[in-house]
């Protein structure tokens, strides 16, 4: 029988870190070993499953030293700068990572990518299977369509999100770019207004959409002359992520250091 896999949560009493204390409750093999939030937040020193009416035994901290003590793996979907805090410590402490969290500049990337090569690390937008299948489709329909059609993604998500375009939405365009041997930094167009002149062909397009409790809609559009393909993906509970996050978890056990996203975890 394998040993159980000790798991801190940081971010514990957000929206995700909710999700992930209910699922790791659930799973076989895993306990939530430390919960994390930042210093000041109100739920600082109540116990981490305290929202689903059954004790986790865990009491929410900011300290990384009593949060991470018996952690062999973080999950971390909270903000940039909160990760990049998370990264140090476990990068110094061989802490393995999972990270969710979204909106990073060059910088941070950049840091996560020297992080792991001292720690194994999973690090990925959107960790729902049907997200990363739908990069799988993209990259094909990308590569057959890749002369006639314009290319527009278009995203939707709840109130609270603060950043934008989505991290997946980017990745989207990321891999459609990359099919058309194109690089998404030149061709990015975020937004248009006023008299933007007609469109240039070569260009992928993003078109943000906030509002109410949307957990996360993603379409990509091949507008082409006489026909448009559309390839969309819905999230209607944020349940798939907090199990993706728990597979990147185990896929990193055996992992001593190395950079890994959920296709590497999925086997796509
Ligand atoms: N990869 C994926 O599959 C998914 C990624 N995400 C991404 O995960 C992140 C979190 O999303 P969500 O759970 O909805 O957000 P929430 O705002 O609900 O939760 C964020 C949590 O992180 C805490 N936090 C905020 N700032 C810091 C900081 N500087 N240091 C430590 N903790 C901090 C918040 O505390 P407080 O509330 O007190 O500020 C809160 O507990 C986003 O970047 C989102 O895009 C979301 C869903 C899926
Ligand atoms: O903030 C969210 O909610 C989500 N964020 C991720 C992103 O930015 O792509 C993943 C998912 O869409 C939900």
């Amino acid at each position: 029988m394998s040993a159980t896999l000790n798991i801190a949560v940081a971010g514990a009493s957000g929206r995700m870190g909710h999700m992930l204390i209910e699922a790791i409750a659930q799973a076989e093999g895993v306990r939530l070993s430390g919960a994390l939030d930042r210093a000041g937040a109100p739920s600082l020193g109540t116990d981490a499953g305290a929202f689903t009416g059954k004790l986790a035994g865990v009491a929410i901290t900011s300290d990384f030293a009593q949060g991470l003590a018996d952690a062999q793996v973080l999950i971390d979907f909270t903000r940039p700068e909160g990760t990049l805090e998370h990264l140090k410590y476990c990068a110094e402490h061989g802490i393995k990572l999972v990270i969710g969290t979204t909106g990073f500049d060059e910088a941070g990337k950049a840091a996560i990518r020297a992080a792991a090569e001292k720690t194994a690390i999973v690090f990925a937008p959107n960790m729902s299977v049907g997200v990363n299948v739908t990069l799988k489709l993209l990259e094909v329909a990308a590569q057959q369509l890749a002369h006639g059609y314009d290319i527009e993604i278009i995203e939707a998500h709840h109130r609270h999100k603060v950043d934008a375009p989505s991290g997946t939405a980017l990745k989207m365009g990321e891999v459609v770019a990359q099919a058309l041997g194109r690089d998404l930094k030149d061709v990015a167009v975020y937004g248009r207004e006023g008299v933007t002149g007609e469109r240039d062909p070569s260009t992928i397009g993003f078109a943000t959409i906030r509002g109410g409790d949307i957990v996360g809609d993603h379409t990509v559009l091949f507008a082409g002359t006489g026909e448009r393909i559309e390839i969309s993906h819905k999230s209607s509970s944020r349940a798939g992520y907090a199990t993706g996050a728990l597979r990147a978890a185990r896929f990193l056990a055996d992992k001593p250091k190395g950079l890994f996203d959920m296709q590497a975890v999925l086997g796509l």
